[in-house]
């Protein structure tokens, strides 16, 4: 290696460590499409990891969507066996149809690497983001007008289904990380699709060298991310604050003392209602800014309204935010399943019967004569979670009538600490 090669090696790597906040982990998955970016992610952290003793794996996600795919997938397994790492090949099988292809096959994607991850206990798995993908997620947030934490795009660390993901690359230059590959004599694939001015990002990786004219670029928009991710960090800091003075958990819905809420500023106001639905709702993506900021406006005027598959009502001085019965009314599974994505029922005695789990509901609750006597708002009741067997209802605990059951919560929102994975 040439002295100007190896100095630019040595500062790839450099930035790779700071990236990883100082150390490499001792177990780690790395995620490997077999583009650039995560090629020369592998082949750095491979070279470290010899030198650091760490334990190092690699992962492939076949999405089945391009008919190369199944021969990318075999390029990086070939070459993880070179260097002597495990490799798996995962596959996704199980589109419904629903949505955009894209944001469903990301998320897939994130799914199966976690099941994987988890499979072989590697708490830890490193992704390719690199200071281009921050930059045009900067640019493409800014078209959306987003806040704080849209405009602190993609965080170096986040967790989510359960795995600590990194993106120790976030620093580094995509051409500088293709000039490694080349001089390590390495291949990759391009994807086709990194030329198609059809998305939204390639259209937006196209439009950034008009843009230094006006003194933007990589380096600038990446840093706006750091910048908005400092600021993001002490907007939750206050958030977690106030929650812990003023939000409490009660039969499953978030309960907040309104005047307290009230008087919060306008951003954490907005927080602690995103961090509410989001306990409820779980989903991936929290709303949007304009129908978060109507429902605490109907709200202090004591309108009850309805958002994002919740349902938020003001009641003796306290907001309560709680699953629609709408969402749930028709969602029925075997009583030893997850219903809602967050509820389990637990037999308290013996063998249980051959039962389902479904919402409680007003001909349910018609048959709890204690529900009242819990101050519960009976909208927030509705939605609950009770056993039933055919039309009759065996228990419904979160409204008074357990007899014999237990229902547990297993997991809240996937949003409201970390930003969304995508970009
Ligand atoms: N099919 C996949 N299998 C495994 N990891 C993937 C896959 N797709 C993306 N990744 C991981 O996510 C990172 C960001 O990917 P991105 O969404 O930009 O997709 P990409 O452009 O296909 O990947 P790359 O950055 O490697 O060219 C990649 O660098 C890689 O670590």
């Amino acid at each position: 290696m040439t002295a100007p090669a190896a100095t630019a090696d040595a500062a790839l790597t450099e930035e790779l460590l700071s990236g990883l906040g100082g150390a490499l982990p001792p177990r780690l998955g790395v995620a490997v499409s077999g583009g650039g970016d995560s090629m020369a992610l592998l082949s750095l952290l491979h070279g470290m990891a010899v030198a650091a003793g760490s334990h190092l794996e690699t992962v492939t996600v076949d999405h089945g969507l391009r008919p190369e795919a199944a021969e990318e997938a075999t390029m990086v397994a070939r070459h993880a066996a070179r260097l002597g790492l495990a490799h798996e090949t995962l596959h996704w099988r199980d589109w419904d149809g629903q949505g955009n292809l894209q944001n469903a096959a990301r998320e897939a994607r994130y799914r199966l690497m976690a099941g994987w991850a988890a499979r072989r206990a590697l708490p830890v798995v490193a992704l390719g983001h690199t200071a281009d993908d921050q930059a045009e997620t900067v640019l493409m947030r800014l078209a959306r007008r987003s806040g704080v934490d849209g405009l602190a795009a993609m965080a170096p660390r986040s967790e989510r289904f359960g795995v600590t993901w990194l993106r120790p690359l976030l620093f580094a230059r995509r051409a500088a990380l293709r000039d490694h590959l080349r001089r390590a004599g390495l291949h990759w694939v391009e994807d086709p699709s990194n030329d198609d001015p059809r998305y939204a990002r390639i259209r937006t990786r196209q439009s950034l060298d008009a843009l230094t004219p006006l003194g933007i670029d990589v380096e600038t928009l990446a840093e706006v991310a750091r910048n908005m991710a400092t600021a993001r960090a002490a907007l939750d800091a206050q958030t977690d604050r106030a929650a812990g003075d003023i939000l409490r958990m009660e039969a499953g819905a978030q309960v907040m003392q309104a005047d307290a809420f009230f008087a919060a500023p306008e951003e954490i106001r907005r927080r602690l209602m995103l961090r509410a639905l989001g306990q409820i709702n779980g989903g991936a993506y929290p709303p949007r800014r304009g129908p978060v900021a109507a429902l605490i406006a109907g709200l202090a005027e004591g309108q009850a309204a309805a958002l994002a598959g919740c349902q938020a009502l003001l009641r003796r001085g306290e907001i309560w935010v709680f699953r629609e019965y709408n969402a749930v009314r028709d969602l029925r599974v075997h009583v030893d399943q997850l219903w809602d994505g967050r509820w389990r029922a637990i037999p308290l005695e013996g063998q249980p019967p051959e039962a389902e789990l479904r919402a409680l509901g007003p001909e349910g609750l018609a048959q709890c004569p204690d529900w009242r006597s819990l101050g519960r708002p009976r909208a927030a009741l509705l939605s609950t979670p009770a056993i039933w067997q055919g039309p009759r209802l065996l228990a419904a605990p979160l409204a008074g009538l357990d007899q014999k059951w237990h229902v547990r919560r297993e997991s809240g929102a996937e949003w409201n600490k970390t930003a969304p994975l995508s970009h």
